[in-house]
């Protein structure tokens, strides 16, 4: 690093965070009343050439739509006729159904203990009573304080609240021709000293106004901002930390300091030591996208595997929910949601507050996953009950009062675990083991 480099704060990731496991992703804006993107099915893909002018992301139709010949371009066009902008969207934006008190009473009932909503997403429209541009949800559509609504919900529900700030892209303020590839994404992006104080200045009114306990910058940030100098990334960090001190941020903002990482739509292949954060949508998009059914979510099963596979792997799950432009929440993902929350209400302590064990999973053999509790109880999480009987690995032969939630359990000489009849229908089937 040149002398000029600023210095960076070392902080750990706060214990809330660690402990809190499970967080709700809310993609709620502008792009949200198009809510359009061509949908894709688990594990479907495009040619690489096809990547944007087809891009799954319906946050991104502020983008997709100016490619010529996008399929975006065509839905926009039969929906809002020719000669409709993007932006021209903002004034058909009434929200008319947005509850943010039964938002967040929702996620605290599903088991979430934070929530990040988008304070603004590339489009640049920003959802918070903003001095710095016209093109916010006060000024146009809503006529609403947006993050103001949700941060004062999500703490009355008893959540940790979060903001999501998009700090490489702002399409309302860049005049670039549209992101059609990995590289226009780098170099179609803004990075002068304007821009990067107006970044500084935005976030600084969200962490003056709701000092959010997670700053969630996306992509990057401009890189003007990353010397040392007025309006520097570091004098914001260090801003930040002064008004939130059990604040955390990610490792998207393109310079060294992080708090924890971040895997989208991937995870981590072991345990890392660090703290991370796996992240996706209920289907392929993170912004609401009307062409997804039942058939482009992921199930209730898999999304219970997908937390336990990521706290046994030291991470955290933020899982995104898409509200409708109305601000009415798809009931395929809120179905979903509640599922993961009768699981979680069933088996807190398989998940809040642990720490991984030496190992997350067995080689081979049966699905299992591990986690610790804060007394050194080992719990060990079958994620196939209803195919059965299991063996407890060699190190755990021996280790006295194994325990199903309920009762005690049945371990032959070989190890074998009789998974009783009335767990075999659970996504996920929990057996304890005191400390050795
Ligand atoms: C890996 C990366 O930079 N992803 C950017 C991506 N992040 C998602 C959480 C959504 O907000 C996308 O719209 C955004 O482009």
């Amino acid at each position: 690093l040149g002398e000029d480099a600023p210095r960076y704060p070392d902080r750990p990731v706060p214990d809330w965070y660690r402990d809190a496991k499970f967080g709700v992703f809310v993609h709620w804006g502008l792009y949200s009343v198009a809510g359009w993107a061509p949908p894709r099915r688990p594990g479907e893909d495009v040619p690489v050439e096809l990547e944007y002018s087809h891009h799954q992301y319906a946050e991104w139709y502020a983008n997709t739509l100016r490619i010529p010949g996008s399929p975006t371009a065509a839905y926009h066009e039969s929906s809002f006729g020719v000669g409709t902008s993007y932006e021209d969207l903002a004034d058909a934006w009434t929200a008319e159904r947005y509850d943010p008190d039964g938002w967040m009473r929702l996620f605290a009932a599903c088991g979430a203990r934070y929530v990040v909503p988008t304070a603004k997403h590339h489009d640049g429209f920003c959802l918070w009573d903003t001095a710095t541009t016209g093109f916010s949800s006060v000024h146009r559509g809503p006529r609403r304080d947006v993050v103001a609504e949700l941060a004062g919900a999500a703490r009355s529900a008893g959540l940790r609240f979060g903001l999501y700030y998009s700090g490489a892209l702002d399409w309302h303020v860049s005049h670039f021709p549209p992101i059609r590839s990995l590289t226009d994404l780098f170099t179609h992006r803004r990075n002068d000293p304007a821009f990067a104080r107006h970044c500084f200045e935005q976030v600084r009114e969200l962490v003056e106004a709701h000092r959010p306990d997670v700053l969630w910058n996306d992509i990057d940030w401009p890189d003007s901002a990353k010397a040392a100098g007025p309006y520097s990334l570091a004098e914001l960090f260090e801003h930040y930390y002064d008004l939130v001190p059990e604040g955390v941020v990610n490792d998207r903002w393109g310079v060294p300091h992080l708090g924890f990482r971040t895997r989208e739509y991937r995870t981590e292949t072991g345990t890392p030591a660090w703290a991370w954060e796996a992240t996706r949508g209920l289907g392929a998009s993170f912004g609401y996208n009307r062409a997804e059914d039942d058939t482009h979510l992921i199930d209730a099963t898999e999304l219970v595997h997908l937390l336990v596979d990521t706290v046994a792997k030291n991470g955290n799950l933020l899982l995104n929910i898409s509200p409708r432009g109305d601000g009415s929440l798809p009931e395929a993902q809120v179905a979903r949601l509640r599922e993961l929350g009768r699981w979680l209400a069933a088996h807190p302590d398989a998940v809040y507050g642990t720490r991984p064990w030496h190992r997350h999973a067995e080689p081979v053999g049966a699905p299992l996953r591990y986690t610790v509790r804060p007394d050194g109880t080992l719990n060990v999480i079958a994620l196939d009950p209803a195919h059965g009987d299991f063996r407890l690995p060699a190190d755990l032969l021996g280790r006295p009062g194994a325990h199903w939630g309920e009762g005690a359990a049945e371990i032959g000489p070989d190890g074998t675990v009789v998974i009783p009849e009335a767990l075999r229908h659970l996504p996920a089937a929990v057996l304890t083991l005191p400390p050795s």
